[in-house]
């Protein structure tokens, strides 16, 4: 899947320019990001190197641009009317941020899912299948091969397999979140960005969330804000600590929770403020 430019046509799999650096290790480079909504400088020059196939959580008091910072990488600030972003995300070795990125495209290679499961009022089946159809797959033999597919990654295949085409609505919140995972993943993604996926749910389906993000990881770079400490220390490799709008502290998940380095990241992790 690639990136298509809209002026040069330019892909994101065969970048011409941008191409200071694309590596193994890192699947995206934020440099001296700025978010505003109209006057708010919501999030400060920011400065960050996500890892491939890892985890990485981003925690933060409310309010402190852990979202706006998470929705600017697929671009779903954009909207947003007042919305706008300064500085780099490189992936693949070109500027997302760039007004020429066709963005549908994008948030194919960079799927998101949000706090509330919000599946299509359709069936489980056409959950998976339409913005495949949408994209130009029509073989059924196809379709069913990536709905299987999906299902399976998303740890739901054998609770749905025998009710494919039933509402999706009539799924647990649990089923229907992973239902949106599963979605995602059928557009071939390669980063998943996560908003506090499993704070709507009861702790079992909670638990399975958190199982199938550590599942996910070999396949996918995941980008996770949560609120919930024991969550960001469970499942992530690396953690971002946002407080009021700046990157605080950027480490390795055990450092962050047991020795960081800033003051201001102890008193967070242990509950003194937040
Ligand atoms: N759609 C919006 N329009 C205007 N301002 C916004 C919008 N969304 C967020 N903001 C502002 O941007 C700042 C960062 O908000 P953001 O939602 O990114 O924080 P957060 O850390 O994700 O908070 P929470 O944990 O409560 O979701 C806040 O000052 C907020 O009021």
């Amino acid at each position: 899947m690639t990136i298509t430019i809209t002026d040069t046509n330019q892909s994101v799999s065969n970048p011409t320019e941008d191409q200071r650096v694309v590596d193994k290790e890192y699947i995206l480079h934020v440099e001296n990001l700025n978010i505003y909504y109209g006057e708010n400088w919501a999030v400060h020059n920011v400065q960050m190197e996500i890892e491939k196939n890892a985890v990485t959580a981003l925690i933060g008091p409310s309010g402190c641009g852990k979202s706006t910072f998470l929705r600017s990488i697929n671009r779903m600030n954009d909207i947003i009317p007042n919305a706008r972003a300064e500085g780099e995300i490189l992936y693949d070795g070109i500027n997302i941020l760039r007004d020429d990125i066709d963005v549908v495209a994008l948030r194919k290679e960079i799927g998101m899912v949000f706090q509330k499961p919000n599946p299509f009022p359709k069936s489980i089946y056409e959950n998976l299948t339409h913005a495949l159809k949408f994209a130009g797959i029509r073989n059924k033999g196809k379709l069913d091969q990536i709905v299987e597919e999906s299902l399976r990654k998303a740890a739901l295949w054998d609770e749905v397999k025998d009710r494919l085409h039933q509402s999706a609505l009539a799924l647990s919140g649990g089923q229907q979140q992973r239902l949106c995972i599963a979605r995602t993943i059928a557009l071939k993604p390669s980063v998943l960005l996560l908003d506090e996926p499993s704070s709507a749910l009861d702790p079992i389906s909670n638990a399975k969330i958190e199982e199938l993000i550590l599942q996910l990881k070999k396949d996918y770079s995941i980008i996770i804000v949560t609120h919930n400490m024991h969550q960001a220390s469970r499942v992530s490799d690396k953690t971002a600590f946002f407080l009021n709008g700046d990157l605080v502290e950027y480490d390795r998940t055990s450092k962050i929770f047991t020795k960081p380095s800033e003051k201001k990241t102890e008193q967070y992790i242990s509950g003194q403020f937040g």
